[in-house]
């Protein structure tokens, strides 16, 4: 059985167009990577559309080279708004430049040097194969962020696109009288409409699944935090805790866990009404945050209680992390709530290597009990002995 390519072409023009129809309709709801890698895809479709409509126009005339030029443009400027998604999607840093200025590059050479055939086709699938050879090469560099085996897909796309891209330009540059035109019944053309029917259907699968694994980590960040503070909430801490005391032991350095409970909370609630408790709690949300050092693990524990894991920190360094936010409070407090806020506090050090998270957090809990009792406002240690009010 014959196959027509123009039908191909044809076929992959209206399956990209339906792509750029359906992927906002079934996406709902996205972020700038998402709306990048859908726009990249409107504009792919438009200009397969575009170098469709040129082949009705008489060779070489101004329509067919505004035409086959705005085509260009949409191919490689789509290309390239779907590399910055991929980047996004991987948490890589966006390289949008290097692809910008290769669509660039490549439509100003192609619609100045649209006389010549050969250069035009070669430049033009040379330039879009390096496009994608690049976002390929980005797409298997291990990325930050725990992705899907949806960029392998997206992989294999590109490398079948390019393989055939590049093929097609070396022969229009250097054996053209075997490629004429993209619709001659030439095996390279054949292949070339095989590979992007085939491809579109991967790429758009990709980039569903690329959205879909980019939802679910956004639904787990949201589960591990507080939804009034921000901070972890009590289930995620503990994870996150466990975690980090396990690193503790086999390194053998300090670890300090200071549980905090702001002092007469009730009152702020009865006086002065829920919404400024919530501020409050917020604040003080924002001031932990803001203390802590990096790898150190801030959550909120219970209603107006907080814990605070402290990595590498000795004893001397969580009590100076306590002075630290407890003059911001002192400080800041009454500025910003427009009331003081105090709070008492017990620190747990990591006692032994076979000290547990369940342990260390019943002693800071004790003695921010014993802190409540002796007239609240203050931070005491687990370790040293402590003394209830008789
Ligand atoms: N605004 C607000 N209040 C909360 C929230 N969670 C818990 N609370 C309130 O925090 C208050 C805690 O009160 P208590 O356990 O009696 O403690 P306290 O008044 O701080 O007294 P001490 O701890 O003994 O100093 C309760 O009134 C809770 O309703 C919250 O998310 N927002």
């Amino acid at each position: 059985m014959p196959i027509d390519i123009a039908s191909l072409h044809i076929g992959l023009t209206i399956s990209m167009l339906t792509m750029a129809v359906a992927l906002p309709a079934v996406m709902g709801k996205v972020n700038d990577a998402a709306r990048r890698a859908q726009l990249g895809v409107i504009l792919q479709g438009v200009g397969w559309g575009l170098l469709l409509l040129s082949g009705l126009f008489p060779p070489g005339s101004w329509s067919d080279r505004l035409s086959s030029t705005l085509s260009m443009a949409g191919i490689s400027g789509g290309l390239a708004l779907n590399a910055t998604a991929f980047d996004l999607w991987c948490g890589h840093t966006v390289r949008a430049r290097v692809q910008v200025l290769l669509a660039v590059l490549m439509t100003t050479g192609y619609g100045m040097g649209f006389a010549s055939y050969p250069f035009r086709v070669g430049w033009a699938n040379f330039l879009l194969g390096l496009q994608m050879a690049l976002m390929a090469a980005a797409l298997a560099r291990r990325p930050p962020l725990p992705v899907g085996r949806w960029r392998w897909l997206l992989v294999v796309s590109l490398v079948l696109q390019m393989i055939v891209t590049v093929w097609r330009g070396v022969l229009g540059a250097f054996y053209t009288e075997l490629y004429p035109t993209f619709l001659a019944p030439h095996p390279v053309n054949l292949a070339f409409a095989l590979v992007a029917n085939a491809t579109a259907v991967l790429s758009l699968v990709g980039i569903l699944l690329a959205h879909r694994d980019e939802a679910a980590r956004a639904l787990e960040r949201l589960a591990a935090l507080d939804g009034l503070t921000g901070v972890f909430n009590r289930r995620a801490w503990l994870v996150q805790a466990e975690t980090e005391l396990a690193v503790s032991v086999r390194y053998d350095h300090p670890l300090a866990v200071l549980m905090i409970d702001l002092d007469h909370f009730k009152q702020i609630n009865d006086t002065r009404g829920h919404e400024a408790g919530d501020r409050a709690l917020c604040f003080v949300a924002e001031a932990l945050r803001t203390a802590v050092r990096a790898g150190d693990v801030v959550g909120r524990y219970g209603g107006e209680e907080f814990c605070v894991l402290m990595n590498h920190a000795d004893h001397d360094a969580a009590k100076a992390f306590d002075r630290r936010l407890r003059s911001h409070l002192a400080e800041a407090g009454p500025r910003e709530l427009g009331h003081d806020l105090t709070y008492s506090a017990g620190i747990a050090m990591r006692a032994s290597r076979d000290d547990t998270l369940d342990a260390m957090l019943r002693r800071a809990d004790a003695t921010l009990y014993v802190a409540k009792a002796q007239g609240r406002a203050r931070t005491l240690d687990a370790h040293m002995p402590l003394m209830l009010p008789a």
